[in-house]
């Protein structure tokens, strides 16, 4: 199983898959760090990336699903994975970018997502979220970038494969509400 943990900037995803993949014991793939530099860099300066930005690396990323998947072992992946494309590029990786893609390896397609695949979507309001990115420290990611997060996010259909969590709530009431859909899953 694999779970993906999406959201925009400060949405609590690193936070929440840390603590997941504690308890858990899965091996944890934090997103970020697989950014090409040119990425983080142009982040730092608030310069919002691009889809042409983003398609490389999102690559990058589902082939390390693709190898989770066939190794058959359990994972987490933190990526913000806001747009529906994003997401298709992750599950399907190049096939994606055509209008007619097929399954991907080791996985049985489940409408537009992926049997084996969860996202867990970490939903807040802007307002709430920015007081967090702002209170925070040491975290390349400007904080003036959230406008353009919030623009881009396309939130996940039911048909993604996708469970929707408000961030308002408590971290551990988060993670057990992923949890209970993870043994549902299991
Ligand atoms: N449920 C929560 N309740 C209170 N504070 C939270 C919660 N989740 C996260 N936070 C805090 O919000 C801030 C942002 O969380 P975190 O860094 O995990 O977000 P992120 O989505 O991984 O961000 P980025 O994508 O920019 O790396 C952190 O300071 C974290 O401690
Ligand atoms: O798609 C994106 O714009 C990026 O993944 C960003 O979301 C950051 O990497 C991440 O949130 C770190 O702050």
């Amino acid at each position: 199983m694999i779970l993906v943990i999406m959201g925009v900037s400060g949405s609590g995803k690193t936070t929440v898959g840390s603590f997941l993949s504690e308890k858990l014991g899965w091996t944890l793939y934090e997103g970020d760090d697989y950014h090409p530099k040119e990425n983080i860099e142009k982040m730092g300066k608030g310069i919002p990336l691009t889809d042409q930005d983003r398609t490389p690396w999102l690559l990058l990323l589902h082939d390390i699903i693709q190898r989770e998947m066939a190794a058959g072992t359990n994972a987490i992946l933190i990526c913000s994975a806001l747009k529906k494309l994003y997401r298709q590029l992750l599950l399907f990786g190049r096939c994606a970018l055509h209008s007619s893609h097929g399954v991907a390896e080791g996985g049985a397609r489940v409408k537009d997502g992926l049997e084996g695949v969860l996202f867990a979507f970490l939903q807040g309001s802007f307002q709430l979220i920015q007081e967090r990115v702002q209170a925070r420290r040491g975290h390349f990611m400007s904080p003036s970038l959230l406008q353009s997060q919030f623009d881009a996010l396309e939130p996940p259909s039911s048909a993604e494969n996708a469970l929707t969590v408000d961030i308002q709530k408590s971290m551990s009431e988060i993670t057990a509400e992923i949890e209970r859909t993870l043994s549902a899953h299991l």
